[in-house]
């Protein structure tokens, strides 16, 4: 960050900061009082401190509560993935191969599109150059898209440009990949050659090493993913642990939260990989992905927090014992058994996992069949909360209450204790690995709730359990939803429904009450009440649709 910069009230060269949020420079203490009275709203709760090892980083310079907006960020670069489906130049849409933009050939999503504004500038520049794509076959992602960011990025103001450079590329690591090989012989040649954009290839291969690093994937409904660049977001620091969640607003504007309290000087940190993810695949992704050792405190846990993502069983010991890694932080240290102390190499380990990880990809997830049949087959060498038998779980509490044949209204009895099963297994481990108002642990907690109502039901309909059980079940799920509703209610796709569907039962919680007090023998009304409470805490068109939990993209 830098040290100097104008004043923000004369817009004289200034070398004081403002100490809240070091982003405001001052000539002197007169100005910067005179402007506090309008900085104070838009001060921020982060610095960006430095540390040797891992660089730059944003830090709170107050305490911070879980829930708080901590800041917001505007996209200083934003195009599609560097292989992405056809999607419009203008809107960012899903754009249609039968309908090309009239001046440069790229797919639009309409014709209106070929007038937008994020597109004029470098339509005109390939118009100029002759160029025109030539994009016949929609149906597969394609590598043409490699080269829209970068071109984007020969377009910016010298201001935005520098701001870019400004940003760990790793170039040096990357520069002698396979990909960036590609990247050299194909975009540096289409914008140097074909374009004649004036940058050099180190620019090019630069920017393509800035978003590798630092950029965040964009879902937009619709199924398009873009890759935005973000310049303060870009200094948040990885933690296996996150304290952050972030979401995008319909105009692209990055907003981050706090998920747990974070105290004065802690760092401010989001993920970079996957939290069902264990320790060896999490820092294989991270230094191939991000060219970092990651050594933080969940990283160096061979129990991973108690929750043994990586743990498998014992097979010596009839499965009595955990096997874990007497050193994590060192790829080739042995495993051992926590029991009989049988030890394995960490070759087995680590193929024993891909082998896993890769048959896991392979099932069929759009029924349970395949993936209860995975975690039967290994159910004798997973233990119950290892990562890969966790996401077989995560995908299963997807499916029972969510896709055609398991609505929750097709479930059976046993279908809905498994469903309740596998949701209390993954909480447990979410609220360590992504504790607070985290975006995974409100989803767990929307589907725990429609799977304890529904069960409350079948349990009435059978009298199983009395009225007032279910009354107290519902009230708990209730409780859950409005959590849940406190983190989802600021992610776009929701609309404001939860919000909704959440005062209506309020609303009939408070009507029941009243009417349980005004005449304890209408049970018809009662039972009418509770009818309608059911009913909507049911309802199936709010289940938020899963998303993989990887912060940024390649
Ligand atoms: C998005 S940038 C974060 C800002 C960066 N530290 C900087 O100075 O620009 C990601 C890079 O920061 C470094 N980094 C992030 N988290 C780290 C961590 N937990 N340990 C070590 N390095 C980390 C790595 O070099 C990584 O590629």
């Amino acid at each position: 960050m830098s040290t100097e910069g104008k004043c923000a009230v004369c817009l004289v060269e200034a070398a004081q900061q403002c100490a809240g949020c070091k982003a405001v420079f001052y000539c002197g203490r007169e100005h910067q009082k005179q402007h506090w009275g309008r900085h104070r709203f838009e001060c921020r709760p982060i610095k960006v401190a430095e540390d040797p090892v891992q660089g730059r980083y944003l830090v709170a310079t107050k305490n911070i509560s879980q829930g708080d907006l901590i800041f917001t960020d505007s996209p200083l670069l934003i195009g599609p993935k560097m292989v992405s489906s056809p999607i419009c130049l203008g809107c960012h849409q899903p754009a249609s191969v039968d309908c090309p933009c009239p001046g440069c050939g790229w797919p639009l999503c309409g014709p209106e599109c070929a007038n937008a504004p994020q597109h004029q500038a470098e339509c005109k520049l390939m118009k100029d150059k002759g160029f025109r794509a030539d994009i016949k076959d929609g149906s597969k992602p394609l590598s043409e898209y490699a080269c829209i960011v970068p071109l984007r990025y020969s377009l910016l103001p010298e201001e935005k440009i520098k701001k870019v450079k400004s940003l760990q590329s790793h170039l040096e690591t990357r520069r002698v990949t396979p990909l960036y090989t590609v990247l050299r012989n194909n975009v540096v040649g289409f914008l140097a050659m074909r374009l004649q954009v004036e940058v050099t290839e180190d620019d090019i291969l630069g920017v393509c090493g800035v978003m590798d690093t630092n950029a965040y994937e964009i879902r937009r409904n619709g199924g398009v993913k873009l890759r935005g660049l973000y310049p303060l977001a870009s200094l948040m620091n990885h933690d296996c642990v996150p304290n952050t969640r972030h979401v995008f607003d319909r105009d692209d504007k990055m907003l981050v939260f706090a998920t747990v309290d974070i105290s004065k000087g802690s760092p401010v940190t989001s993920t970079y990989t996957h939290a069902l993810w264990s320790t060896h695949q999490r820092r294989a992704h991270l230094r191939a992905t991000k060219c970092f050792e990651c050594r933080c405190v969940r990283c160096s846990d061979p129990a991973e927090l108690g929750t043994y993502l990586g743990a498998i069983l014992c097979s010596k010991c009839a499965g009595k014992g955990k096997v874990l890694s007497t050193a994590p932080l060192d790829d080739a240290a042995p495993w051992q058994c926590n029991n009989c102390q049988a030890q394995m190499t960490a070759k087995q380990i680590v193929w024993g996992n891909q082998a896993l990880q890769k048959e896991l990809e392979q099932v069929d997830k759009n029924g349970p069949q395949q993936l209860e049949a995975f975690l039967e087959r290994y159910k004798a060498i997973l233990h119950p909360t290892n990562g890969h038998a966790l996401q077989a779980k995560l995908a299963l509490t997807q499916i029972y209450g969510n896709v055609p044949g398991f609505l929750l209204k097709d479930l059976n009895d046993d279908q809905v204790e498994r469903k309740l099963s596998l949701t209390h297994d993954l909480l447990d481990a979410v609220s360590v690995l992504e504790p607070g108002s985290s975006r995974t642990r409100a989803q767990l907690q929307l589907e725990l709730q429609a799977a304890m109502v529904l069960q409350a039901k079948l349990d009435m309909e059978s009298e199983r359990i009395t009225r007032e059980r279910a009354e107290e079940i519902l009230g708990d799920a209730v409780e859950l939803l409005k959590e849940a509703s406190e983190v989802l209610k600021t992610e776009p796709d929701m609309e404001g429904k939860l919000q909704e569907k959440l005062m209506i039962l309020m609303q009939q919680l408070e009507l029941d009450e009243t009417a349980n007090e005004r005449n304890a023998d209408s049970a018809v009304d009662e039972e009418l009440a509770l009818e309608d409470m059911i009913e909507n805490l049911q309802t199936e068109p709010l289940i938020v649709k899963p998303r993989k939990p990887m912060r940024r993209n390649m």
